[in-house]
C-alpha cells in the first residue's frame, strides 16, 4: 500500500522504518505545517498537500492529531488507523470521526498498542462484563510530561506511588500521552465510564506494565505484559508501534485472526 504516516516522533520512526519490510511504501510524512522539512520531498504540511494515490494513513502522533486532522482524512474517504485510542473519550471528537468516516465511507482502526488481550474482552462484552479494571504502571520517567507531576516528585520517589484513580474517560482526558491503553480497554470491554483506571509510577521497574482484570458471565480474565518501551519515548512501548504494523498486515490479507 501506498502509507502516509502522521508524525515523526519515536513511534512513527519506528513504523516508517518497518514499512518497506510489511510491502508497503512510505510516500508521505504528515507534520505540523511549521515541521515541513524542506529537504524531504515526502514531508508535508497539510492533508491537502498528500500525494495523490495513498491507500492509508497511520496516525502516530497522538490525540491532536487525530482530533485535528482525522475528520478532513476520513471524509475524502481514507481510512486511519490510529494509535490515539485515547482522542475518542472526547465525546465530541468522537462523534466528530464517526460523522466524517460514515460521510466519507472510510474507517477509523484503532491499533491495540501497548496492551493485549482485547479480543477477548470484546468477546467476553457480548456476555455481558460485570467489571473491567486496568492498572497501568510505568518507571518515573515514562511519566514526565503528564498530570503525575503534579502530584508527584518523579525525580525522587522512592516507591511506587498512584496517580491517579477514577474512570477511563477521566483517565484518557487527563493523560494524551499514556492513557491510550485504558481507551482501548474501556472501547473493547465495558466502555470510558464504566472501566476503573489505576495509574502508577513505579521507581523499582524499568518496563511499562499493564494488567487488566475483568469479570462476567464468561468467566474471569487477568492480563498482565510488561512492555519494553521505544528508545526515544520512555513514556511509549515498543508493541505499540509494532501494533500499528500488525493492525496494517491484518487490513491487506484475505483472511485475518
Ligand atoms: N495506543 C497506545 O497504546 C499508545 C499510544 N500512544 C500515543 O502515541 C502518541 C505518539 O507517541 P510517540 O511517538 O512515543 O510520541 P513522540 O512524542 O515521540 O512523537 C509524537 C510525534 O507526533 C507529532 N505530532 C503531534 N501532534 C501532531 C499534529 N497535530 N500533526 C502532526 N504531527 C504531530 C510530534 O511532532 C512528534 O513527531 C502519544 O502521544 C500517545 O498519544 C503512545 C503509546 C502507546
Ligand atoms: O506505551 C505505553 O505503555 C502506554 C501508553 O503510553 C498509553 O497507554 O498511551
Amino acid at each position: 500500500m501506498k502509507i502516509a504516516v502522521i508524525g515523526t516522533g519515536a513511534i512513527a520512526q519506528f513504523v516508517q522504518r518497518m514499512l518497506p519490510e510489511h510491502g508497503h511504501e512510505l510516500a508521505a510524512i504528515l507534520v505540523r505545517p511549521h515541521r515541513v522539512d524542506p529537504k524531504s520531498p515526502k514531508s508535508v504540511g497539510s492533508v491537502d498537500d498528500l500525494p495523490a494515490g495513498i491507500e492509508m494513513v497511520l496516525d502516530c502522533a497522538g490525540h491532536e492529531a487525530l482530533a485535528g486532522l482525522g475528520p478532513d482524512i476520513l471524509a475524502r474517504g481514507l481510512d486511519i488507523i490510529s494509535v490515539s485510542a485515547g482522542a475518542l473519550a472526547d465525546q465530541q471528537v468522537s462523534d466528530r470521526l464517526d460523522r466524517a468516516a460514515r460521510k466519507g465511507g472510510a474507517r477509523l482502526h484503532l491499533a491495540s498498542g501497548a496492551i493485549g488481550g482485547l479480543d477477548c474482552l470484546s468477546a467476553a462484552a457480548v456476555g455481558p462484563l460485570k467489571s473491567v479494571t486496568y492498572v497501568g504502571r510505568k518507571p518515573p520517567a515514562g511519566w514526565k510530561g503528564s498530570l503525575a507531576e503534579h502530584s508527584l516528585d518523579l525525580g525522587n520517589i522512592t516507591a511506587a506511588e498512584t496517580h491517579f484513580q477514577g474512570s477511563a474517560r477521566e483517565a484518557a482526558l487527563a493523560y494524551p500521552k499514556n492513557a491510550n491503553v485504558a481507551a482501548a480497554v474501556a472501547l473493547a470491554g465495558v466502555g470510558f465510564d464504566n472501566t476503573q483506571v489505576r495509574l502508577i509510577a513505579d521507581p523499582t521497574i524499568h518496563k511499562n506494565i499493564h494488567e487488566v482484570e475483568a469479570e462476567g458471565d464468561f468467566g474471569t480474565f487477568q492480563f498482565r505484559i510488561s512492555g519494553t518501551a521505544l528508545p526515544d519515548n520512555p513514556r511509549s512501548s515498543a508493541l505499540a508501534a509494532m501494533s500499528v504494523l500488525s493492525k496494517l498486515d491484518q487490513l491487506c490479507k484475505p483472511i485475518v485472526l
